[in-house]
């Protein structure tokens, strides 16, 4: 592609860039890095603790070992110089200079040994720590409450788990022990460099603060632009990610060239981005040479003046050579470390963010396991609000005898699904009570309480895996029998045999290779297997054949027999065969009472029931 096309269709995108752009950003996911916290910096480093009487002691000794054996080689390089190759009398020794040179090899191979074992238990150690870090943080964002969820978007979730937890991977492998290293080993340098000679010594730590100056700002310029570039690629895998998704819904509406339009825009962006990011990174290794060799001219400019005035002998100077050759690699690592300390900063605060938000529904701590239940529910003067001072429902008041099948009906928003997440208790009310065979739901345990309940969802979700392990979802110790039995009954076991592996078809995740009606075929199963005493069914409602209706509504008169249910009802054919119909608006109760009664009273539910007839 020419960049005359490229800076024409630069134009036509950036009119529309911002807004779309905006679309793919999670606002506090943008924080690149954060200045050093030492309480948070404690928290992250305790997660080494477990290991750290274990594996550090040895891996600080093998890091003094590797350190040590380092130093010496160029000392020894120059005593050879001096006392072996060209000494005061004039007498090379050949002896010494194998001497020195076994002596050499020796501390090299020591130093590679030690390397090699310091590695292998830092990474140990890291790998641990980011095995129990990305498992806290799983463990502990399962556990939260739908309102949690309602607040984010699950991209941000997701980034905190993979990517905020990989940035800190760095950080706990070999960050950590690498400035221990390089500080230990920076301040061997200028000890040695000291005492060899204190004067040729202090010219060149002179060029230590500029070194690391060069070092860190000009890193903090690339690294932000690297993250530039890796933000908008983040964009472009969420657009597409948008794109794929809904792709049905783009060729329906013939908006491929309007979507085209967008990603060209971002894929744009990011090649822009990386051009900017890369020649930067071109500027850093002449740069740092350019330090280095500053540092070298004054060696050598000041090192050959003292040669001359007799003050040093030629081997000093090579041992200086050599020993500020070590150096720039300490000083360079030490500035990039502390950058990525402080990306380290801003992903643990993201982390440590989740990990402190608490449950908004929670067992109390005198919470009694609820006992076997036989079904009776109650609505005491419900309240219930998703954000304050908008309530969802204004004062429910509803008696449910178990075995009773409830149709929740109503227009859109009225408060059906808030209704059956209540029960659940997903979301804790703002007064009133709800009790399930007299126990208030907030008395006993969630644990207790959920698992006599199973909730079949509008948007059926089929996880990847085969049928049989969906189905099991229900019940994880259910025989393959078991999982069997319960496919007959719900009538959908005929769809099943017809597959190609029958039961242990692999279905992709959320199930795009089964239809609407076949994939509540296989949730009622899932929840038939569960053997609930209470069940919740947002009914959905696609339109499916006939057919596959009447096999649905087969299904739903096995699963429902003698268990309390609750369906969000859409379909007139459920809303007849249930035993009582509550019909809500704006969060209210408007009418209750069977499909009959309801009819003669000529109210809400009668208007429902004639639109749903006009549309047929
Ligand atoms: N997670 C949420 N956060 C904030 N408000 C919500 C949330 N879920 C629902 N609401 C609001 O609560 C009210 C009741 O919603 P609810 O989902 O119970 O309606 P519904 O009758 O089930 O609608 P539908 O038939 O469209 O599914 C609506 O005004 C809705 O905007």
């Amino acid at each position: 592609m020419n960049n005359t096309s490229i800076d024409s269709r630069q134009k036509v995108a950036d009119t529309s860039s911002v807004r779309v752009e905006d679309r793919f950003v999670y606002q506090d996911d943008e924080l690149i890095d954060k200045a050093f916290n030492w309480k948070q910096f404690s928290r992250l480093f305790a997660y080494i603790k477990p290991y750290g009487k274990q594996l550090l002691p040895f891996i600080l000794l093998m890091m003094v070992l590797g350190t040590i054996t380092k130093l010496a080689v160029p000392f020894i390089t120059g005593a050879a110089i001096d006392n072996a190759i060209q000494p005061a009398n004039g007498q090379p020794s050949l002896k010494l200079l194998y001497g020195l040179t076994a002596l050499a090899l020796g501390l090299y191979l020591i130093q590679w040994v030690a390397n090699a074992y310091r590695i292998k238990y830092t990474n140990i150690i890291g790998q641990r720590v980011i095995y129990d870090l990305r498992g806290d943080l799983f463990t502990h964002i399962q556990r939260l409450s739908f309102s949690f969820f309602d607040k984010r978007p699950a991209g941000s979730v997701l980034v905190r788990v993979t990517n905020d937890v990989n940035s800190l991977q760095d950080l706990f492998t070999n960050g950590a022990v690498n400035v221990m290293i390089d500080c230990v080993q920076l301040l061997g340098i200028i000890v040695i460099l000291l005492l060899i000679n204190w004067k040729l010594g202090l010219a060149v730590i002179l060029t230590v603060p500029i070194m690391f100056f060069v070092s860190t700002k000009l890193r903090k310029v690339i690294r932000r632009s690297w993250q530039e570039v890796r933000m908008k690629n983040s964009r472009i895998n969420s657009h597409l990610n948008e794109s794929i998704q809904g792709i049905r819904v783009t060729q329906a509406y013939t908006q491929e060239q309007q979507n085209m339009k967008y990603f060209d825009n971002m894929n744009l962006s990011s090649k822009q981005s990386w051009d900017k990011a890369s020649a930067l990174n071109q500027m850093f290794g002449p740069l740092i040479e350019i330090t280095g060799g500053l540092g070298s001219m004054i060696l050598f400019g000041f090192g050959t003046m003292l040669i001359a005035s007799g003050e040093i002998e030629i081997g000093i100077l090579v041992a200086f050579a050599n020993y500020v050759s070590n150096f720039w690699d300490p000083i360079n690592r030490l500035g990039n470390m502390y950058n990525q300390l402080l990306v380290a900063m801003a992903s643990s605060e993201r982390i440590f963010e989740f990990m402190d938000e608490q449950p908004s529904v929670a067992d109390k701590p005198d919470a009694k396991p609820l006992p076997r239940i036989r079904g009776d529910i109650a609505f005491h003067h419900v309240v219930f609000e998703y954000e304050a001072g908008r309530p969802a429902l204004k004062g429910i008041h509803l008696n449910v005898k178990a075995g009773q099948s409830i149709a929740l009906v109503g227009y859109t928003g009225s408060g059906k699904s808030t209704i059956i997440n209540l029960i659940s208790r997903f979301y804790d009310i703002k007064s009133g009570s709800i009790t399930i065979d007299g126990h208030d739901i907030r008395d006993v345990t969630i644990e207790s309480l959920r698992s006599q309940i199973s909730i079949v969802l509008q948007d059926t979700f089929i996880f990847s895996g085969t049928i049989r392990d969906n189905i099991r979802f229900g019940r994880l110790g259910a025989t393959d029998e078991e999982v069997e039995a319960a496919a007959r009954a719900v009538h959908a076991h005929t769809f099943i045999e017809k597959l190609p592996k029958g039961y242990d078809t692999e279905v992709e995740e959320r199930g795009s290779v089964l239809s609407m009606g076949q994939r509540q075929l296989l949730s009622f199963a899932r929840a038939l297997l569960a053997d609930p005493r209470i069940l919740i069914l947002d009914e959905a409602t696609a339109s499916i054949d006939t057919e596959t209706e009447l096999r649905i509504q087969e299904a739903l008169k096995v699963l429902l027999q003698g268990r309390t249910s609750f369906i969000v009802a859409h379909r007139l054919s459920t809303i007849r065969h249930a035993d009582h119909i509550v019909v809500l608006d704006h969060g209210e109760i408007r009418e209750e009472g069977s499909h009959e009664e309801l009819i003669q009273h000529g109210g809400v539910y009668n208007g429902l029931i004639e639109a749903q007839f006009r549309f047929l």
